[in-house]
């Protein structure tokens, strides 16, 4: 790994853990209305108190998507979103004054057809901390993660409740942080998680040093205040994409822009508070 290199996402772990603070990461679909919508929103998440921000490539065939973001992608997708794009919305974002260290997550085959070195390239050229491919083939992985690290870019595993051999091998090439995913299934709000959902966070954390984040249907904030309480992230993404969405009436209409933004930053504020 490019051990001398400092990363912004091991930064803002390492600063929240030392103030004893769990960081609130949203997830949000680039483009989603449209890509100039989404530098403000970025801009209105850090104000909210985000403090990680995960991109989510919009792709026309999200196995591991509920309808919410499988929603966001199509509405995405009509301004012909490609990784270019979001890298582009990220750069606009960071002159805009945003901080926050990003995430990108994509389907592995954006990345494939770009070619996997310019992929990479691009990605550390415009700033970009750590990354997520869900679908990425356990045989492809060691590739990946050498590009990776040799762009300083932390390859973030996705981790479900599976046999503890299966979670020990995922935790030897994890870089940045762990994401857990509290249930089986697609992404979504959800009132309830398997049971066994705590046990499984701490025997994660008892296998790895690096931050533990969990994601996959948390959407109030008394939720948020539970994981809080056991995990160094929570990621939050169907119910703030649903947020965009009711506010896009808002957002569309210059006169009214500014109110659609506002009820997207009360909303995670209320999430952080
Ligand atoms: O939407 P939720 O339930 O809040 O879950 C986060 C999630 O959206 C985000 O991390 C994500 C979007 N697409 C995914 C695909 C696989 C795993 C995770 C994801």
């Amino acid at each position: 790994m490019n051990a001398a290199a400092t990363n912004a996402l091991d930064l803002t772990f390492g600063r929240l853990k030392a103030e004893g603070k769990t960081a609130l990461m949203p997830f949000i679909t680039v483009g989603d209305p449209d890509p100039d919508a989404t530098v403000d929103i970025l801009v209105a998440l850090q104000e909210a108190g985000a403090d990680i921000v995960e991109l989510g490539v919009p792709y026309s065939d999200p196995l591991a998507d509920g309808p919410v973001i499988q929603r966001a992608s199509e509405r995405a997708l009509v301004h012909h979103i490609t990784i270019d794009t979001c890298l582009d919305t990220a750069r606009k974002a960071k002159e805009r004054g945003v901080t926050m260290p990003f995430v990108l997550f994509t389907y592995y085959n954006p990345a494939l057809q770009i070619g996997l070195d310019r992929f990479f390239s691009k990605l550390q050229e415009a700033e970009i901390s750590g990354l997520i491919i869900p679908d990425l083939p356990y045989e492809e992985s060691a590739e990946v993660l050498a590009l990776a690290d040799a762009a300083n870019i932390r390859l973030v595993p996705l981790v479900a409740p599976t046999s503890n051999d299966r979670i020990a091998r995922i935790m030897s090439s994890a870089r940045g942080f762990i994401y857990c995913v509290s249930s089986v299934g697609v992404t979504g709000e959800r009132s309830s998680f398997f049971e066994g959902v705590e046990q499984f966070i701490n025997s994660v954390k008892e296998q790895t040093e690096l931050p533990v984040a969990i994601g996959f249907g948390i959407s109030s904030r008394e939720q948020v205040r539970r994981f809080s309480e056991i995990c160094d992230g929570v990621v939050i993404g169907s119910a703030i994409v649903r947020k965009i969405e009711e506010s896009i009436p808002l957002l569309q209409n210059p006169e009214t822009k500014s109110q659609g933004l506002l009820q997207i930053r009360d909303f995670v504020a209320q999430l952080k508070s």
